[in-house]
């Protein structure tokens, strides 16, 4: 990713590429407008900033220009002065955000940051994987379970007309790459796509970042705001959350489905626009419509076309793909690209694993993974302990609970002791005996503390052992007694 800055002060050019050095983002900048323009045309960075008063001479002469080299490249103002016509105009016509000089450097790398995020949801292509390019380049949707080809249909049914469209589903069953998907294959693609997250900011705050704000509307505004859903006007805007928004917010938003008209928050201009609305949530409207929580309206305007993503744990044949995509992904981020694949025994465990977190966390897990495997094959030892508590021992929250099913936990055990041996045998197999005996008592202990919630003393009556033994064997199996009883990943080879 690069960004380019346009300022006479070389000073701010320097602190942005002092401050991102350490991010991988190429930072340039120049001084001299046309060259500036001629470097956009030609290397095409991924954000801009610029100082309003290089443009001033010429109004918004050098703002417009780039937009219409890119109009989805986000630009960020730099102003000296908080109520900077010029920076107010320019984020009317589109541009990403303003900032006010001297910077207050921290503020401003969130910023650039996001527009850095932003661009990257416009312009990284969420692609269907093809089985040659597993893993390398652009995000790709993979899925091969009839559930989700009924998802990829409903994208390509509803990207191009223009509705509203609602997606479905559990927290990290991939709702942010529907809507991604869906803006790609739109008449707006060329547009902008804005993100917001209705959950992250408090309320008073969400309605002025979607409708902006006059000077003086509440003790903080003091300057006006143009909010996303002017900023945006053209493009699409994702509202990701929608289950969070206040009844005020929703009334509002409401209003703009209807209308494609609102007004500023403390503002009596109605001000027009048109966006399309993609929204997305993990949870349950209809009953927040009997409980008065959600509007029925907003719902029913919002459903002109609804996607529901299936958890994870309904996708069971897709599981093996999606493994070894999320793997070929992270060994090239990490740059462990000798690392080949799963062995058996790890396949089982994951396999039989229910996903509570759904993709994200298989995402993660395959991470910790790859960063802890020490050899081409991810054997079962180096996935994380969270694996190794059974299913049903788990709590809503994918906490392992107290309450246990005997047959089904002895099996997962024997499963894991059974999977360890096998891994060792499928590869170069030595001192096989005294390693799982190792790993027998390492799955005891774990679970004999989880029950005894970390008493050493109670576990060592139940275990019929010393104290003292039960203490060499936290020490040398790296067992953490915290709130949960759990075992370090990198201590259990
Ligand atoms: N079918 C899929 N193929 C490949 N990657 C996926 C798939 N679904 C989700 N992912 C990846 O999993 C992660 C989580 O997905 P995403 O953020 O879209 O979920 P979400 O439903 O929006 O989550 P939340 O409700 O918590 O916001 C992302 O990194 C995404 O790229």
């Amino acid at each position: 990713m690069s960004v380019f800055v346009f300022d006479i002060d070389e000073g701010v050019y320097r602190g942005i590429a002092y401050g991102l050095a350490q991010t991988g983002v190429e930072v340039r900048g120049t001084d001299d407008p046309e060259d500036g323009i001629k470097f956009v045309r030609r290397e095409k960075p991924d954000v801009v900033l610029l100082d309003v008063e290089m443009s001033e001479s010429k109004g918004l002469d050098i703002y417009s220009q780039i937009a219409e080299i890119d109009p989805r490249l986000p630009v960020v103002m730099m102003a000296s002065d908080a109520d900077s016509e010029t920076a107010i105009e320019a984020m009317q016509l589109g541009a990403f955000d303003y900032v006010t000089k001297p910077l207050d450097l921290e503020p401003t790398l969130q910023l650039v940051q996001k527009a850095i995020r932003t661009r990257r949801m416009m312009s990284e292509p969420v692609v269907l994987p093809t089985k040659n390019a597993l893993g390398a380049g652009p995000d790709q949707f993979v899925g091969q379970c009839p559930e989700m080809l009924e998802v990829f249909k409903s994208i390509g049914r509803v990207a191009k007309q223009p509705v509203s469209v609602l997606v479905r589903g559990e927290s990290g069953t991939g709702k942010e790459l529907v809507a991604r998907a869906i803006y790609q294959h739109s008449e707006r693609s060329d547009a902008p796509f804005v993100e917001i997250n209705c959950a992250a900011l408090p309320d008073t705050l969400l309605e002025s970042e979607l409708f902006g704000h006059e000077k003086g509307a509440f003790t903080s505004a003091d300057r006006r705001r143009i909010g996303k859903f002017e900023q945006c006007n053209g493009g699409t805007v994702f509202l990701d959350e929608i289950g969070d928004m206040s009844p005020a917010t929703q009334a509002k938003v409401l209003r703009l489905l209807q209308e494609q008209r609102f007004e500023r928050v403390g503002g009596n201009e109605t001000i027009r626009t048109d966006v399309r609305i993609i929204a997305a949530t993990n949870r349950n409207l209809e009953k927040m419509v009997d409980k008065g929580t959600f509007r029925e309206d907003l719902l029913y305007r919002l459903n002109g076309m609804t996607i529901v993503l299936p958890p994870l744990r309904e996708r069971e044949e897709d599981v093996p793909i999606l493994l070894q995509y999320f793997l070929s992904k992270a060994a090239n981020d990490l740059g462990r690209r000798e690392i080949e694949g799963f062995s058996p025994g790890a396949l089982r465990i994951l396999k039989k694993y229910d996903w509570p977190g759904n993709l994200r966390q298989m995402q993660n897990i395959v991470r910790q993974s790859v960063v802890t495997a020490s050899g081409p094959v991810i054997v079962a030892d180096f996935l994380p302990s969270d694996l190794l508590t059974p299913n049903d021992e788990r709590d809503d929250s994918g906490r392992p609970s107290e309450s246990l099913d005997r047959s089904e936990s002895n099996e997962m055990r024997e499963s894991n002791l059974l999977s360890f041996v096998e891994d060792r045998l499928d590869g170069d197999a030595k001192d096989v005996y005294a390693d799982a005996i190792a790993v027998a008592e390492r799955i005891i202990l774990t679970r004999v503390l989880q029950h005894t919630k970390g008493n050493q003393s109670e576990a060592a009556r139940i275990l019929g052992i010393t104290r003292g033994k039960i203490r060499d064997r936290i020490a040398k199996f790296g067992i953490t007694i915290g709130s949960s009883v759990e075992v370090e990943p990198a201590e259990m080879a």
